[in-house]
């Protein structure tokens, strides 16, 4: 991993324009990703994650589009290209694997023909390069390259996405974006996969952004975390230090949700209530209805965010004159 930013998202806003209200499924979100880095999001469902993907690829359809911000892919802005401006970026630099690989590939066609179009539509017209590069990225991948004869539907579901990710490396990118690639299969499926990107990362050296619910997965995987709610980040920093000490009681919510692998036995404990309606987000704190540790100020002060120790976290409990306030007048 080096220092060189690659990604640069900046003040990012989406809007679903649907209803009389357009809901803002992301608001203002900045996120900074180096050259080789694993950054993980996580959040509940609806929070904004893959919106937020689809925003960085420029994947968004209508009803959805981009309100507001930048998206600075190695120094340029995204946001105000078009297609054919894109379309060099696409793929070779930038590549995206899906939630499902049953949805993302083509049901009637070889997995070796659907490599094949995309590296035609990229440029690469030599049968020969074609051939060379998809038994590579098969080979890369673990999955022999007799199946590039194969349709979808003869390979197990871990092949499948295992053939999504080998498509996403056709040409060596920067960048995969991956919105919960493991989440259709089983534990031990999921472990190996994310093990192989893991392998394949330090091998080719591309920046990974991936989306997910599963905590415990980033845990071992991501170098840096970034845990959305109700559209925004409420905090981003570095993976073990916001597992060791969470600085948003959202965060810790979400821990305490989730079981510990190795840890002690302990009970539980689901965050309560549900995320608010993106078309009315509450005032001040949008997590102060669900926050155990709200006070008077977070039912009118939209928190910022706020620098602790190198992690950013979106919680009034990290400003210090407004707690010394609360000190004084208590
Ligand atoms: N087609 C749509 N029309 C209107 N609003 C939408 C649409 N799709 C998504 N939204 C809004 O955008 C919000 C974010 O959705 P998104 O799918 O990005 O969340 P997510 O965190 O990825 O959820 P999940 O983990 O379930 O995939 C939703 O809460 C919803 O309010």
């Amino acid at each position: 991993m080096s220092n060189d930013v690659l990604l640069e998202v900046r003040d990012l806003t989406v809007e679903y324009a649907t209803g009389h209200t357009p809901v803002r499924a992301v608001d203002k979100v900045d996120l900074d990703v180096r050259a080789g880095e694993f950054v993980g999001i996580v959040g509940e469902s609806g929070c904004g994650k893959s919106t937020l993907l689809f925003a960085i690829a420029q994947l968004l359809s209508p009803p959805a589009g981009i309100t507001g911000g930048s998206v600075g892919f190695r120094g340029e802005n995204l946001v105000v290209m078009n297609d054919r401006q894109l379309a060099p970026i696409r793929w070779r630099n930038m590549s995206v694997v899906m939630q499902s690989a049953m949805n993302a590939l083509n049901p009637v066609k070889r997995i070796g023909a659907q490599f094949s179009d995309v590296m035609r539509a990229h440029g690469n017209t030599s049968a020969a390069e074609i051939k060379e590069r998809s038994e590579t990225v098969m080979r890369l991948v673990g999955i022999d390259k007799v199946h590039l004869s194969s349709y979808p539907h003869q390979l197990s579901g871990g092949m499948r996405q295992r053939s999504m990710i080998a498509m996403a490396l056709l040409f060596t990118p920067d960048l995969v974006i991956m919105d919960e690639p493991t989440s259709a299969l089983d534990v031990v499926a999921q472990r190996s996969l994310m093990l192989q990107i893991k392998d394949l990362q330090a091998e080719l050296g591309f920046a990974v952004v991936f989306v997910t619910h599963d905590m415990s997965l980033v845990s071992h995987f991501s170098d840096r975390l970034m845990v959305m709610y109700a559209g925004q980040t409420v905090e981003f920093g570095d993976t073990r230090q916001v597992f060791d000490q969470p600085a948003h009681p959202y965060t810790s919510g979400l821990l305490d949700a989730f079981p510990s692998i190795r840890g002690p036995r302990v009970e539980l404990v689901g965050i309560p209530g549900s995320p608010p309606n993106l078309a009315h987000p509450p005032a001040g704190c949008r997590f102060q209805p669900r926050c155990p540790k709200a006070f008077e100020a977070c039912l009118t002060v939209p928190p910022p965010l706020y620098d602790v120790e190198g992690v950013q976290a979106r919680c009034l409990l990290h400003d210090d004159e407004l707690n010394a306030t609360v000190r004084s007048a208590t």
